[in-house]
């Protein structure tokens, strides 16, 4: 199902308001690195990500290595960003 990409106006308002997650160079993407105190932490994290991910059948790029977490979000039926990654990336900076 195609999904409408943000404009340009809309992706510089979603890094204004979310500036630790950056803009990936091909344009189509946002990543960002977290670190937590420990492993624990850093799971417990990723398992409300993961909660989020599948109630809005919208599921992030990660990885984990020890305490640390990168995520990026993309919307593959989009090619690029979306309104999706949007939402995510805000309930992602109300998870810390
Ligand atoms: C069929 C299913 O709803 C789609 O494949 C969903 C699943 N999760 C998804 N996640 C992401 N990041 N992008 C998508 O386009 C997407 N599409």
């Amino acid at each position: 199902m195609p999904v409408t990409r943000l404009t340009d106006a809309e992706c510089d308002a979603l890094l204004s308001e979310c500036p630790a997650w950056q803009l990936r160079a091909d344009g189509k993407a946002i990543e960002r690195a977290f670190r937590f105190g420990d492993f624990n932490a850093a799971f417990g994290f990723m398992t409300r990500v993961a909660l989020y991910a599948d109630k809005a059948d919208h599921h992030p790029e990660w990885s984990n290595v020890y305490n640390h977490v990168n995520i990026t979000l993309t919307t593959h039926d989009a090619d690029g960003l979306s309104q999706r990654d949007a939402d995510m990336a805000r309930a992602i900076e109300s998870f810390l």
